[in-house]
C-alpha cells in the first residue's frame, strides 16, 4: 500500500486550529475524583434496589450537588486536553470526549498508551452502565471504543483525522465488569487516508474487531495536500 500521507514528526498543536488546550496535569485531583465518583453513581442509580425514601433523599443530594457545580468558570466546548504518555509522547484529545474524555463522567476511564509491539493498548473495565444484552457490553459502545482506539492510533502516528468509514465485527459476547484489552494500530496510508485496525479482547480472545479509514485533517499551510 502506498505510504505517502506524510506523518508529521511532531503533532500539530490544536491551538493552531483555534482550539483551547489544557494539560491533563492541570486538572485538579478533586475534579478527576469527582468524575470517578459520578461514574460509580450512574451505575448505582441504574441498578439500585433502594426504597422510595432513600431514592427521594438521594435525588435531593444529587440535585444539590448539581446546583453546586453549575456556573463558575468552565472549559468551553471543543477544549482539547494534552496528555503526556509513556516515554514522553504528547497526545491531544477532546477534554469531554464521550469515549475517553477525562472530565466526562459518561465516558469510561479509558487510557490508550503506546504498546511495546507498536500501536496503542488500553485496559478498561466497563460497569453495568454499558449494558446492552443481559450481562454484556452494548455493541454500539464496542463500536465507539474501537472508533476511539482507531482514531487515537492515527493521531499517535502524527496523522490526526476524522473517521470516514468504520467496519466492526462482533466475534464473541463481551462481558461487563471484567478487564478488557483494546489494541489499535496504523496498517497503511494513501494520500490523506490512514488505514487503521483495532481489537477488543477478553481473556485473550478477540470479542470485537474493527477497521477504519481515517481522513487526515489538513495541517496549517498544507491545504489540499
Ligand atoms: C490537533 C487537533 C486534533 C483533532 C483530532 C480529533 C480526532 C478524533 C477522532 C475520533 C473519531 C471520530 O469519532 S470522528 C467523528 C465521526 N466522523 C465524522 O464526523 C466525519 C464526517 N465526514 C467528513 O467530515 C468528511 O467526509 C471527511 C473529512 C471524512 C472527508 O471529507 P474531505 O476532507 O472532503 O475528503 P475527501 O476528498 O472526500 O476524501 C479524501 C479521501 O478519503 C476517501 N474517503 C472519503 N470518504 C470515505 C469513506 N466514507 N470511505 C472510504 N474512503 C473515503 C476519498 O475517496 C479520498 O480518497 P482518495 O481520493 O485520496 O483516494
Amino acid at each position: 500500500m502506498t505510504v505517502d500521507a506524510k506523518p508529521v514528526a511532531e503533532l500539530p498543536d490544536p491551538r493552531d486550529y483555534g482550539l483551547a488546550v489544557v494539560g491533563e496535569e492541570e486538572l485538579p485531583a478533586e475534579l478527576t475524583s469527582l468524575v470517578a465518583e459520578v461514574r460509580s453513581l450512574v451505575d448505582a442509580v441504574a441498578h439500585t434496589r433502594a426504597g422510595d425514601e432513600e431514592l427521594s433523599a438521594a435525588r435531593a443530594s444529587v440535585a444539590e450537588a448539581a446546583a453546586r457545580l453549575r456556573g463558575g468558570p468552565r472549559h468551553e466546548i471543543g477544549t482539547m486536553v494534552r496528555h503526556i504518555r509513556d516515554g514522553g509522547r504528547v497526545e491531544y484529545g477532546t477534554l469531554t470526549n464521550l469515549v475517553a474524555g477525562p472530565t466526562n463522567a459518561a465516558a469510561p476511564p479509558l487510557r490508550l498508551d503506546t504498546a511495546p509491539e507498536g500501536g496503542l493498548r488500553a485496559q478498561v473495565r466497563l460497569n453495568g452502565t454499558y449494558q446492552g444484552p443481559p450481562g454484556l457490553v452494548h455493541g454500539g459502545w464496542l463500536a465507539a471504543l474501537l472508533d476511539q482506539a482507531l482514531g487515537a492510533a492515527a493521531g499517535a502516528e502524527g496523522m490526526p483525522g476524522l473517521t470516514a468509514h468504520l467496519d466492526v465485527d462482533y466475534r464473541r459476547p463481551t462481558p461487563l465488569n471484567t478487564p478488557l484489552e483494546i489494541t489499535s494500530r496504523v496498517t497503511g496510508t494513501e494520500r490523506r487516508k490512514v488505514f487503521v485496525a483495532a481489537e477488543i479482547r477478553h481473556g485473550g480472545e478477540v470479542t470485537a474487531e474493527g477497521t477504519a479509514v481515517m481522513v487526515r485533517i489538513d495541517l496549517p499551510g498544507e491545504e489540499g495536500a
